[in-house]
């Protein structure tokens, strides 16, 4: 069975970009999430990166990345954080690796695909990882809920849609104070003008916008933070498919 990056290289990498470093217990808990979800599982086709390197970087590394302000004992976290819902999750991330990162984090696995969460909660129970929890539905049904809206500390979206499709999926399910991390890859001002647009509508404030090269491939990444600074008009999310064919 092939190996992700091990130590020390990896944590190395991990203690100079991130300034933080899993211990031998998470770092065995993220071989098993690489063999469960690369290897354990080719019917659902959950991740196309099998290769170990990709898998550390493109998955592990990424994820983590998106809640850098949250690992580093340096920083002081932006608000603190109980409750997590990773939205349109596919094969577990980033809320999986955040989960193995933040034990004491409850994380929540958003997927519209039945099939994909099923298979998440099987793998969450064989790591060991109690507090997270699957949910199959849409982002947008879950966001006209009452007991799931205005609820959540920190939403996290990766490769869902557009910025502003998925402020619209995020906002509602945030309490207020609460922040959506938005990891992008290409960033631009077109992007930003429609986001800052949304936000306006949504309730959100860009707080931060992050640029880095991932540290093997040096790809080039972008994270948007925002913060809930106002409560979400009750008509968001819109209807079914409405975010994804007309963004705000
Ligand atoms: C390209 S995958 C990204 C998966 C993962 N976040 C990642 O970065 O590897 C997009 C996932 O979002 C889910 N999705 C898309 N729109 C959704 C919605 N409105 N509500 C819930 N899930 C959604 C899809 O089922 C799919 O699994």
């Amino acid at each position: 069975m092939a190996s992700i990056p091990q130590l020390p290289a990896a944590l190395d990498r991990w203690q100079q970009t991130l300034n933080w470093q899993p211990t031998a217990q998470q770092q065995a808990l993220f071989q098993q999430l690489y063999e469960q979800i690369c290897l354990g599982n080719q019917r659902l086709n959950l991740t196309r990166l099998t290769e170990p390197s990709d898998f550390w970087e493109k998955h592990l590394w990424d994820s983590l990345s998106g809640i850098a302000p949250w690992l580093n004992p340096n920083q002081t976290a932006p608000s603190p954080v109980q409750t997590v819902i990773d939205i349109g999750t596919g094969g577990g991330f980033p809320g999986l690796p955040v989960a193995i990162a933040q034990p004491a984090w409850q994380v929540t696995l958003l997927d519209a695909t039945r099939k994909k969460i099923q298979f998440l909660e099987t793998v969450s129970q064989t790591l060991g990882l109690e507090r997270v929890q699957g949910l199959a539905e849409r982002a947008e049904t879950v966001g006209q809920r009452a007991d799931y809206r205005d609820l959540y500390d920190l939403a996290l979206v990766r490769a869902v849609g557009s910025a502003s499709t998925c402020a619209e999926y995020a906002l509602p399910l945030l309490r207020l104070g609460g922040y959506a991390v938005l990891f992008r890859g290409q960033w631009t001002e077109a992007e930003g003008q429609a986001l800052a647009a949304a936000l306006i509508q949504l309730g959100g404030t860009q707080t931060a916008l992050r640029s880095w090269s991932t540290p093997l491939t040096q790809s080039q990444r972008h994270c948007l933070l925002i913060q809930k600074t106002a409560a979400t008009a009750e008509t968001f999310p819109r209807a079914v498919g409405i975010p994804a064919k007309a963004p705000l």
